[in-house]
């Protein structure tokens, strides 16, 4: 497995492998790897011949007071990791090499609409900063396949829209969350909670299937689940940011018509932000309680 920084370089090597008709699979990441990015780059060596995980922790996608400056930075355990999974290329690009008029000369990729509310309404610009970046990537790899973790749910929907929209000849392929035995869902940010902390993390993924659960049993007064849930976070000593039921396809508020529903969360512990989303159809769950 290579690992090359500059644009130039991938670029000569990708040429080699397009020579040889090798299909090319994309991983985008920011690094400090897990299980739950390692499944992504599995999932990428199925669905291509050649696969390349991206390393770029973006800085046009962190709020001011975000923790881009202490975002865990790993490149020599992620390398380990990689090679393992069978990955082919890691490609590690600096500031420069991504944005080299800097921040603020850089042309914005906007996805209006699915970008709103949810992560989009608590950090804005962020989804301008995913959106830009992606499709900085796929022009930079110019991949066949690109694999992206349903953790980040509304980041997967902005995604598909932005190939949808600017007919970007990808495909993008979507990986189930990786959670640890307790539930909690596997993330880079995991490493900023106190022992303590990580004791009650796993109730934000209980609070969801807790809250699919009684979607499942026929309750349609959102709202009023909606409060529910977030006074089981408050009570287990979280803040929640946002948290919502949803029509998966939209991402819009739920009506009592909708049969796919996606329960979205993001919630504080401390100065951690965590992220989790548990999605079902209207029907399933009852059927298996039954
Ligand atoms: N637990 C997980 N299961 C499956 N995919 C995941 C998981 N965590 C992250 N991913 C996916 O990995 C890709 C890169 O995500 P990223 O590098 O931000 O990791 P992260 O652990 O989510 O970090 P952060 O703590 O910043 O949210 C994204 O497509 C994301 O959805
Ligand atoms: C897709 C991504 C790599 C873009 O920086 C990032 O948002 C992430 O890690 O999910
Ligand atoms: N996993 C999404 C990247 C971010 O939180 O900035």
């Amino acid at each position: 497995m290579r690992t090359v920084h500059s644009l130039k370089e991938l670029r000569t090597i990708l040429r080699g492998y397009r020579l040889q008709d090798k299909t090319i699979g994309l991983v985008p990441t920011m690094g400090n790897l897990h299980e739950g990015h390692i499944s992504l780059v599995r999932k990428a060596c199925e669905a291509a011949d050649v696969v390349v995980t991206s390393i770029f922790v973006n800085p046009m996608q962190f709020g001011a007071s975000e923790d881009l400056d202490k975002y865990p930075r790993t490149l020599a355990d992620d390398q380990e990791k990689l090679e393992a999974a069978g990955n082919t290329l890691v490609f590690a690009p600096s500031i420069d090499e991504v944005y080299p008029e800097g921040l603020a000369k850089q042309t914005q990729v906007v996805v209006p609409d699915v970008s709103d509310g949810h992560c989009g309404g608590s950090r804005p610009g962020h989804f301008e900063g995913v959106a830009t970046v992606v499709t900085i990537l796929f022009n930079m790899v110019q991949p066949d396949i690109a694999v992206f973790g349903e953790k980040d749910f509304q980041q997967l929907a902005v995604i598909r829209k932005l190939v949808q929209d600017l007919c970007i000849p990808v495909e993008v392929i979507g990986a189930p969350t990786v959670r640890d035995e307790d539930g909690l869902a596997k993330s880079s940010r995991n490493s900023y909670l106190s022992e303590e902390e990580r004791h009650i993390a796993p109730v934000v993924y209980r609070t969801l299937e807790d809250t699919a659960r009684k979607l499942g049993d026929g309750r349609s007064d959102f709202p009023a689940l909606e409060n529910e849930a977030k006074n089981a976070l408050i009570q287990a000593g979280l803040r929640p940011d946002y948290l919502n039921i949803v029509n998966s396809d939209t991402l819009k508020p739920a009506t009592s018509e909708d049969t796919n529903l996606t329960v979205l969360a993001a919630a504080f512990l401390g100065t951690t932000r965590l992220i989790d989303n548990v999605t079902m159809t209207r029907g399933d769950l009852a059927k298996r309680n039954s």
